[in-house]
C-alpha cells in the first residue's frame, strides 16, 4: 500500500478573524502561506516524492497544494479537486464571528454543534443566495446532493465515500498521495481511518499547515502515523 500525506490549509484570513467560514471561499493569510511554504520544504527534507495530489475546492486548501508543491520542488505532480474534500458546510453560521455566536447560542448548544458528531449548524434556506448552488464554481454539481449546513456526520459520509472512490485506488497501487483540505473535513477522514469512536471526535484537532503521514498494510489497515518534521 502506499503513503498518505495529509495536510489542513495554512492560516486562512478568516481563521485569523476568528469567523466561521466552511465553504466561503476565503484565501490564505500572509502566515497561513508561510506555513505552507514551511510544509513543502518539510516534505522536501523528508526526500518524499508525491504521486499524486487532491485539494478541494476551496482556494485556501487549493493554493496551500500549489505553494506545498512549489516548495517540495514537484509542482508537476497531477492534482484533482473536488468538492467532496470542502470543508464541512456550516450553514447559517458562516460570516459569524465564534465568540459572538458561542454568546447568542450558550455553551452547551455550540460545543455540541461545533464539535460533537451529529449536531448540525442551523441551515440555510433554499433561497438564501449564500448557497452553494448558487455559486458558479459548483454548476456541474447535482444541486441536489450540494449541502446547506452539516453535522461533521454529513462532511463524514462524502469525505469518506470520496476517500474509497479516487484515493484509495491510488493508495491500492502504492502511490504516495497527497490531500490538501480542511480542518474539519480531515476531522472526518481522520476519524475513519483511525477508527476513532464518534464520541472522541470532539477532541481531535488538525492544525493548519501540518503534514501528517499515514502507513497503511496490504490490507487498507493503517500500520502507523506520524507528523513530518
Ligand atoms: O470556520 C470553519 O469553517 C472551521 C475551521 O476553520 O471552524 P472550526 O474552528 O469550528 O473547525
Amino acid at each position: 500500500m502506499g503513503k498518505l500525506i495529509l495536510i489542513r490549509h495554512g492560516q486562512s484570513l478568516w481563521n485569523l478573524e476568528n469567523i466561521f467560514t466552511g465553504w466561503t471561499n476565503i484565501d490564505l493569510s500572509p502566515q497561513g502561506k508561510e506555513e505552507a511554504k514551511n510544509a513543502g520544504e518539510i516534505i522536501k527534507r523528508n526526500k518524499i516524492n508525491i504521486d499524486i495530489c487532491f485539494a478541494s475546492y476551496l482556494k485556501r486548501a487549493i493554493r496551500t497544494a500549489w505553494i506545498v508543491l512549489d516548495n517540495c520542488e514537484q509542482m508537476h505532480v497531477d492534482t484533482y479537486y473536488h468538492w467532496k474534500l470542502n470543508e464541512r458546510h456550516y450553514g447559517d453560521w458562516q460570516g459569524k464571528n465564534k465568540d459572538e455566536t458561542l454568546k447568542e447560542v450558550g455553551e452547551k448548544k455550540y460545543w455540541a454543534i461545533r464539535r460533537g458528531y451529529y449536531e448540525s449548524p442551523p441551515k440555510l434556506g433554499p433561497n438564501n443566495k449564500l448557497h452553494p448552488k448558487f455559486d458558479p464554481n459548483y454548476k456541474n454539481v447535482d444541486p441536489a446532493v450540494l449541502p446547506s449546513g452539516e453535522s461533521l456526520e454529513d462532511s463524514s459520509k462524502r469525505v469518506v465515500n470520496y476517500y474509497f472512490e479516487a484515493i484509495v485506488p491510488n493508495l491500492v497501487q502504492g502511490k504516495t498521495v497527497m490531500i490538501s483540505a480542511h480542518g474539519n473535513s480531515l476531522r472526518a477522514l481522520i476519524g475513519y481511518i483511525c477508527n476513532i469512536p464518534s464520541i472522541d471526535i470532539a477532541g481531535l484537532e488538525v492544525p493548519t499547515g501540518v503534514p501528517h503521514i499515514y502507513e497503511f498494510d496490504g490490507n487498507q489497515n493503517l500500520m502507523e502515523h506520524h507528523k513530518l518534521e
